[in-house]
């Protein structure tokens, strides 16, 4: 298989950030806590994905985890919120304050105008699953890849997309049997219930990610974009319905009667839309 070309967009602390191609790779890389996330990591998180959304370049964003750790070699994709940070009021930040700022990264991923693609190497737990299950498309390795739902183990609960979105994939009852049972779960089982796209050879991971990267950059970035945001609009109610028509009114800017729209009050006149266009 080729290599690929990444090229690193910005140094961080708590992640790597890569770009090729039209591509960008965000990582965790605190592989010795297994890629948990503090707020640090957050706040690296949320500059990414902003560069990613704002980048014209880019069309796909690879979220992933740097492996494996150099303490015992396990792998993982996100092991959710650091415990060692948590204070009485969430994540501590540099501040002190705490901070439950992993919500603001599911937003951006959910409404970005791009595809997001989860590639999870090893352990998806507690805050963690919940990312891979707001990502577009799951891919992961099928010797590492363990899906497993501990936040009640710890008393925090993600009662938005990791929760009531995963049992409208997954089902209601299986939904119920991942937080309520907090199993392991691997890369063959996750797909069969519906919450991965597919299972890879852990050393043919990245590529593949990649690859499918490549496939949807060929495909039009407004019907792409479109086409995320009326799959979510059905779920996101009127903050749905707000991405996808704030898209609806760029494409109205785009047209004819727009510009004129614009230059006849510019022009202190009445617009002349003409009156030929009401398309049947
Ligand atoms: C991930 C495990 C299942 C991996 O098990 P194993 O392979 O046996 O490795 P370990 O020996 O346990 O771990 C190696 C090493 O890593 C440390 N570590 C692992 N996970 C964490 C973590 N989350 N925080 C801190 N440190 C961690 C571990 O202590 C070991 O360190 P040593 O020094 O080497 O001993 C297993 O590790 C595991 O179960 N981890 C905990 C998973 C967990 O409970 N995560 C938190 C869930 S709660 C959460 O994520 C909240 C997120 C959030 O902010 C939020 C807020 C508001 C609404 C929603 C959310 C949301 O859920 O998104």
């Amino acid at each position: 298989m080729s290599t690929i070309n990444w090229k690193t967009a910005k140094e961080y602390k708590d992640l790597t950030y890569k770009k090729a191609d039209g591509v960008a790779r965000i990582a965790f890389n605190r592989p010795e806590v297994r890629n948990a996330f503090r707020p640090q990591t957050v706040s690296e998180l949320i500059d990414a994905f902003y560069d990613a959304q704002e980048d014209l370049s880019i069309g796909v964003v690879i979220l992933t985890g740097e492996g494996p750790s150099p303490k015992d070699g396990g792998w993982a994709f996100c092991s959710g919120g650091d415990q060692n940070a948590r204070g009485k009021d969430g994540y501590k930040d540099s501040a002190g304050t705490g901070r439950l700022n992993i919500l603001e990264v599911q937003r951006m991923i959910r409404f970005m105008p791009k595809v997001v693609i989860c590639a999870v190497p090893g352990w998806a737990v507690g805050g963690g699953h919940s990312l891979h299950v707001v990502c577009d498309m799951t891919i992961a390795s099928k010797e590492h890849a363990i899906f497993k739902q501990t936040d009640l183990d710890v008393a925090s609960v993600d009662a938005g997309y990791g929760s009531a979105y995963l049992a409208k994939m997954v089902g209601q009852k299986k939904a119920r049997e991942i937080f309520f049972l907090g199993r392991n779960y691997n890369a063959q089982e996750a797909m069969e219930m519906g919450m991965v796209n597919a299972v890879v050879p852990h050393k043919e991971l990245d590529q593949t990610a990649y690859k499918w990267a490549q496939e949807i950059m060929e495909k039009s970035p407004t019907a792409i974009k479109m086409a995320k945001f009326a799959m979510n609009a059905t779920d996101d109610g009127m903050v749905g319905q707000q991405v996808f028509a704030g898209e609806m009114t760029r494409l109205i800017y785009m047209t004819d009667e727009a510009k004129e729209g614009r230059d006849a009050f510019l022009e202190k006149r009445k617009p002349n839309f003409g009156g030929n266009k009401w398309l049947p």
